[in-house]
């Protein structure tokens, strides 16, 4: 058992929305796939990942060094005996063979982009869903049986007025999301005030409304927001400052009681540490966001997992970035809090299967082996490209 190839194509996500820090009129995304000799079903069985949207395509970093590394190593050395199986441990060591630690930039996009191919090609070689597999070797079998999503959009667009942002978000609880979130930020703390006011008259109640303002936000503006959303009760107040300003986020909690969120822009179980020793966030109330994808992949994102277990925070409080099928596995093998969801933007990426509906704020899961790409059709279509 080995793997023959690993290709890569760098694909458009490019579309005119913005959030409070960078539009997404360039933005691109890595598609891998993970070519091995072992055949399922009559055919090689190839695992597919990509990253979520955010960091640019890391095509580059795959072809100047990571890809090589797997495949110049033995592929004896690659192997899970006791399962039978390729061993994502083993290959993410190889893969970050004379690595410095420090440092995560864009290299951890790449490596978590291979590694969820990786494990795509290994539940497929397992022959069960990836959420099953985890579950089974990790939790003791028990999977959670749905997930709870939120539906996440609210970008600023060109001449986009608070209605379409009502009709917007109208569409996600037609489609059967309870919780949505909006951006903040690129308009002045009135403004966005207003906008909040028109998505809280579709929605309801601020427990329905998560606000994003993207890492934005200096200490000062943080608070002042911070003071004026106290009133709406919201879901959560997402990166206020930039996600390395350990000491903003602390001294936020100061001035907001209601649940924040963070993480996203957080690499590596380093940061993440760093993140809940040092930022103030509340184990009893806020949300942690890491996104595999990102942040080196699922092996990493054990032992990030591992950290905040060791500092009193219990899994559940995990509801990663990014909106893919790849974190949904991870919410419901490894009993995540739940998971974002991209119900319009950033398509073929965001959304789930195809045929599994969103009932009262919660998704199903696939019951095909891997990930589930096969079962979103404009997504494998493009994967299956890669692999051509
Ligand atoms: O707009 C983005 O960069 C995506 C984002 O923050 C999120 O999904 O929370
Ligand atoms: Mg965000």
């Amino acid at each position: 058992m080995r793997i023959i190839d690993i290709r890569e194509k760098t694909a458009s996500i490019a579309s005119p929305i913005a959030n409070a820090y960078i539009d997404f009129s360039k933005m691109t995304c890595s598609v891998v796939a993970v070519v091995t000799d072992v055949i399922r079903d009559g055919k090689p069985v190839i695992g597919y990942g990509f990253n979520s949207n955010g960091r640019y395509g890391q095509g580059a970093l795959m072809r100047d060094r990571f890809i090589n590394r797997v495949l110049e190593a033995d592929p004896e050395s690659l192997i899970d005996r006791e399962n039978d199986n390729l061993d994502p441990f083993a290959i993410w060591k190889t893969l970050m063979t004379n690595e410095k630690p420090g440092g995560h930039g864009e290299r951890s996009v790449a490596v978590g982009t291979i590694d969820m191919a990786v494990w795509d090609a290994v539940a497929k070689i397992a022959g069960v869903p990836l959420w099953k597999l985890l579950a089974d070797r990790y939790r003791g079998g028990v999977a959670d049986k749905k997930v709870w999503v939120y539906a996440a959009g609210g970008y600023y667009y060109p001449g986009k007025d608070h209605k379409q942002l009502q009709d917007e978000m109208r569409s996600y609880l037609d489609r059967g999301y309870k919780v949505v979130k909006m951006k903040i930020g690129a308009a002045s703390l009135d403004e966005d005030l207003r906008r909040i006011d028109a998505v809280l008259d579709v929605v309801g109640d601020g427990q329905y409304l998560a606000v994003d303002a993207n890492g934005r936000f200096d200490l000062e503006t943080a608070v002042a927001y911070a003071k004026a959303l106290r009133p709406y009760g919201l879901f959560w107040y997402e990166e206020a400052g930039d996600p390395l300003d350990y000491a903003l986020q602390a001294e936020l909690a100061n001035h907001y009681e209601r649940p924040m969120a963070t993480g996203e822009n957080l690499f590596s179980h380093q940061d993440a540490r760093n993140l809940l020793r040092h930022g103030g966030m509340r184990p009893d109330r806020d949300w942690v966001q890491f996104d595999c994808a990102l942040s080196y992949g699922l092996v990493e994102y054990f032992r990030t997992l591992d950290v905040m277990k060791g500092l009193g925070w219990s899994s559940r409080r995990v509801v990663p970035h990014g909106g893919h099928q790849m974190s949904l596995n991870i919410a419901a093998g490894l009993h995540l809090g739940g998971n974002e969801s991209y119900p319009d933007v950033f398509q073929p990426f965001g959304g789930f299967a195809d045929g599994i509906a969103v009932e009262d704020g919660y998704v199903g899961l696939p019951e095909i082996p891997g990930v589930g790409f096969e079962e979103k059709s404009a997504l494998i279509k493009v994967m299956r490209e890669v692999a051509a």
